[in-house]
């Protein structure tokens, strides 16, 4: 027999159980439910097909039991109120007819608090793949644009890749206690400013921080708990290397002192919250791991509440 055939066998044995359950409720014997009629409850039931007959029996029951407790309640009401809703009352109907019943109106205020803005922190080797993750997650999120005295790559854009300034600027930056972190990394400063964190935090954004190792592990110094740390890694040393030579932005001995930095780096694994492995290939995979890691500290009860 078919996949067809087999599975229209499973629900038609699965209704004709039901039937038999059902039968045996003796519907006609209860009061009429002023709230849902037999129809709309058969409506409502809903039987899995397949499956061990004890699960399928198990399940069976558990329906009959909530069909029994809301015929009992719907019996309560009808005792208690005279004032019966029509059947054929639509949705409005009935809700202000329960709100009546209850003498308060049902509010709208949200069950659960808003979530508070995330401040994310992505962390990982030179060359693991940060900026081509962050560049295409989600929006709704604010991707920090840091402060660095390097040289502009072909293709960068200033006030979109980094604020490009000087040295001196820089320096001046540090005095003004402008700079939420920031490090001399090969030889080149690279801070976060703190402005643009506030400004975007209070509109209601997310924050994600790309920094190195060392600049992780001062914002957990500072920011402790309150943030996320993320750390993103390729599945193997020498796919981490390919991409850099394949960004073809390092001479032999820059690579090599990314190469000894790497492996320095990649022991700190264990002070991150999350690792995400960008594979190679697999961009889209790893923004969609960092986006559910999001979706995840959206959603729990305890949130994190991160403050600059
Ligand atoms: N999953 C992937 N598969 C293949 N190539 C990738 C993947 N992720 C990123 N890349 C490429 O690897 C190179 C390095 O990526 P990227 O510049 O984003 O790394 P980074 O971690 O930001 O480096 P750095 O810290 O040195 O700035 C880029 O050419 C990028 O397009």
């Amino acid at each position: 027999m078919g996949k067809v055939g087999l599975s229209l066998k499973r629900s038609l044995s699965s209704s004709m159980l039901f039937r038999r359950i059902f039968s045996s409720l003796n519907l006609r014997d209860l009061p009429p439910s002023p709230l849902i009629s037999s129809r709309e409850f058969s409506g409502r039931l809903w039987i899995p097909a397949g499956g061990r007959l004890s699960d399928r029996s198990r399940w069976l029951k558990f329906q009959r039991n909530i069909c029994l407790s809301s015929i009992r309640m719907s019996s309560a009401f009808q005792m208690g109120d005279t004032r019966r809703p029509p059947v054929t009352a639509d949705k409005a109907d009935l809700l202000r007819e329960v709100e009546a019943a209850l003498g308060s109106s049902f509010s709208l205020e949200p069950l659960s608090p808003t979530p508070n803005p995330l401040i994310i922190v992505i962390s990982g080797p030179s060359g693991v793949g940060k900026d081509a993750v962050i560049k295409q997650v989600r929006h709704g999120i604010h991707f920090v644009v840091t402060a660095t005295s390097r040289e502009k790559r072909p293709g960068e854009v200033d006030g979109k890749d980094y604020y490009f300034v000087t040295k001196e600027q820089f320096l001046s930056m540090i005095e003004r206690n402008e700079l939420l972190e920031y490090a001399l990394v090969y030889g080149e400063y690279k801070g976060i400013p703190k402005q643009q964190i506030h400004d975007f935090m209070s509109k209601g954004f997310d924050i994600v921080l790309r920094v190195d190792i060392q600049g992780a592990a001062t914002l957990r110094s500072i920011l402790g708990d309150s943030a996320i740390f993320i750390f993103l890694l390729a599945e193997n040393e020498e796919a981490l290397v390919k991409r850099l030579i394949d960004r073809k932005t390092e001479t032999i001995d820059r690579l090599l002192v990314r190469i000894a930095t790497a492996r320095e780096e990649i022991k700190h694994l264990k002070e991150f919250d999350y690792v995400v492995v960008n594979e190679e290939g697999k961009l889209e995979s790893s923004v969609k791991m960092v986006e559910s890691i999001i979706d995840a500290e959206k959603a729990r009860v305890q949130q994190r509440n991160a403050v600059i």
